[in-house]
């Protein structure tokens, strides 16, 4: 079936091929749709490509029923609201490096047009004055650049303000001292960078952390005469502060390409000779939309195509060389899953998950995820998958515990799925043989060798002679076809189980003739 995907921020035609050139998938450019056209709109797609203008709010996220991913052509998501696409299982990636070089050099432009003043003048020159005086500016050789957040573009910057000759402080909790040398610059904290510098550029993303990072206290420990360059995020500054500094003369001026509300055409920031803006900039050239826009239509094909993304952001993101090493134990991690869910007698409250042997140094956050996913897809059905499945284990209020053991049972690799009820401790264990595939290879305390998929009945009986033939012919009398059978047992006449794998599928109708036998105490069908 055709998937629909829906683009609603101007996006580089050039750069969204890989969609255009995808078999099944069909691509709709609206990018003046109001919030209400939006939500309505949205119910019919898969998928969303953005830039920063479009605001996904919950809402829309909410009335977004077929949505499977949210594509954002550039780096900030703030204006995504992440928590609503997680819990809805919607998973949102962006284009980390796609227009770094941009807002870099955009970056070094404003503070060029800052210290030179060269906008103002320009202005003045387009009104016909010829004014020297009012514009002369001031050298950056020598003058001391503070950055705050050094990621991708704040290191580009910092980099590009040492070629102008300038010293280079910079803060990011990231930024080690041995990394700080091997770029140059020195390092300091947040208040060790703004009362340094005589220039201040900020490039964090918009958090909780970060809004209001310079407020008023921050401007009041700046250098008098400090100018500000933010091609970041608005809200990273507070406006009203900075307002005010400007007109008491303590800070100089200031170079904005963002602001707290975009578009922002009528902001008292505006009306300061002292401020230089452009509106929201940073990543507009050719090359970095071409860029961006290729990267998250890749993305969009390749997760609407069944593969795994590159640039999550509601998910951790797993090294491509890791990823090879564990993706073959996706599947046997769900089925483990689905298995457990069916042995189960009460509430889970708690889960553990042993990898042993080959898993004993890898990321499992993926297979634990997947894992949940099989236990608890008979709740939620479709709507869990690998980006919302921690989140709805939680919300259950479940405790999920990750346990790397050196205990392999003989194994390769091992994975042992446990789940703690009000009822006592069920556990089931799985491995993947080379060139044979995933197997589960333990139910409780029983030993098994069994191909986790099909029909399954799982039937706990008391060990005697003839319990094989019996349950053999009593299902005959349903005209249910055995296909395997693996047996287990504890002690000679003790309790022992069977696992079945049958042709089709068995009702508990067809099921109920086996509970006719006094020696057979439970038995269930599990579909994998
Ligand atoms: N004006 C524009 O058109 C553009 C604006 N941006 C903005 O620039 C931001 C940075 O982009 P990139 O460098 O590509 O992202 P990045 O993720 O590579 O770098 C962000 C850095 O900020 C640091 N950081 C986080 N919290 C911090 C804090 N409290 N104090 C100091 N540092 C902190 C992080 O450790 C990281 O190193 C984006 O989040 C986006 O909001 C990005 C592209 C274009
Ligand atoms: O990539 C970012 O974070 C940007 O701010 C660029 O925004 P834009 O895609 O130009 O609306």
């Amino acid at each position: 079936m055709t998937k629909r995907v829906l683009i609603s921020d101007p996006l580089s035609e050039d750069g969204i091929f890989p969609l255009r050139e995808a078999e099944g998938i069909e691509v709709v450019k609206k990018t003046d749709l109001t919030k209400e056209q939006l939500i309505d709109e949205i119910k019919d797609y898969e998928a969303l490509l953005v830039r920063s203008q479009t605001k996904v709010t919950r809402e829309i996220i909410s009335a977004a029923k077929n949505l499977k991913i949210i594509g954002r052509a550039g780096v900030g998501v703030d204006n995504i609201d992440l928590e609503a696409a997680t819990e809805h299982g919607v998973i949102v990636v962006n284009a980390p490096d796609g227009n770094t070089n941009s807002a870099a050099e955009h970056t070094v432009a404003m503070l060029m047009s800052l210290a030179r003043k060269i906008p103002q003048a320009y202005y003045a020159l387009k009104h016909q004055k010829w004014d020297r005086k009012t514009h002369v500016g001031v050298e950056l050789k020598g003058k001391t650049l503070g950055v705050i957040g050094m990621g991708r573009i704040g290191r580009e910057v910092a980099l590009r303000a040492k070629g102008q000759r300038m010293k280079v402080i910079a803060y990011d909790p990231f930024l080690t001292a041995d990394k700080a040398e091997q770029l140059g610059v020195s390092e300091g904290t947040v208040e060790d960078v703004i009362k340094a510098a005589d220039f201040v550029t900020l490039h964090t993303p918009l958090l909780k952390e970060t809004k209001h990072l310079i407020d008023k206290d921050a401007i009041a420990k700046m250098k008098d005469g400090v100018q500000i360059i933010n091609c970041a995020r608005g809200g990273i500054i507070d406006e009203d502060a900075l307002y005010d500094a400007i007109v008491e003369g303590k800070v100089k001026g200031a170079a904005l390409d963002v602001f707290e509300e975009e578009p922002a055409v009528e902001h008292k920031l505006l009306d300061l000779p002292q401020v230089i803006a452009t509106p929201h900039l940073g990543a507009s050239t050719v090359e970095a939309q071409e860029s961006v826009a290729i990267d998250v239509s890749h993305d969009v094909v390749r997760l609407l195509g069944g593969d795994l993304v590159k640039n999550p952001v509601n998910m951790p993101s797993v090294p491509k060389d890791i990823m090879k090493k564990i993706e073959p134990f996706f599947y046997l991690a769900e089925k483990l899953g689905a298995f457990l869910a069916e042995l189960r007698e009460d509430t889970i409250e708690e889960i553990n998950v042993y990898y042993s042997g080959e898993l004993h140094d890898v990321e499992v956050g993926p297979l634990t995820r997947n894992a949940i996913k099989g236990l608890l897809k008979d709740h939620f059905g479709d709507h869990i998958n690998d980006v919302n499945a921690a989140f709805l284990a939680e919300q259950q209020g479940l405790v999920i515990n990750e346990h790397i053991t050196s205990q392999t049972d003989g194994f390769v690799n091992l994975i042992k799925l446990e789940a703690k009820t009000t009822a006592g401790t069920k556990a089931v264990s799985g491995t993947l043989l080379k060139g044979l595939g995933p197997r589960i290879v333990k139910v409780e305390h029983y030993n098994v060798d069994l191909i986790p998929e099909g029909h399954i009945v799982f039937i706990r009986h008391k060990d005697q002679p003839g319990a094989i033939g019996k349950v053999g012919s009593l299902l005959a009398k349903n005209n249910i076809n055995i296909a395997t059978m693996q047996v287990g047992r504890s002690d000679v006449g003790g309790d022992a189980i069977m696992l079945l794998t049958i042709d089709e599928t068995a009702t508990d109708e067809d099921l109920n003739v086996l509970t006719e036998a006094d020696d057979i105490y439970d038995v269930s069908a599990i579909e994998l």
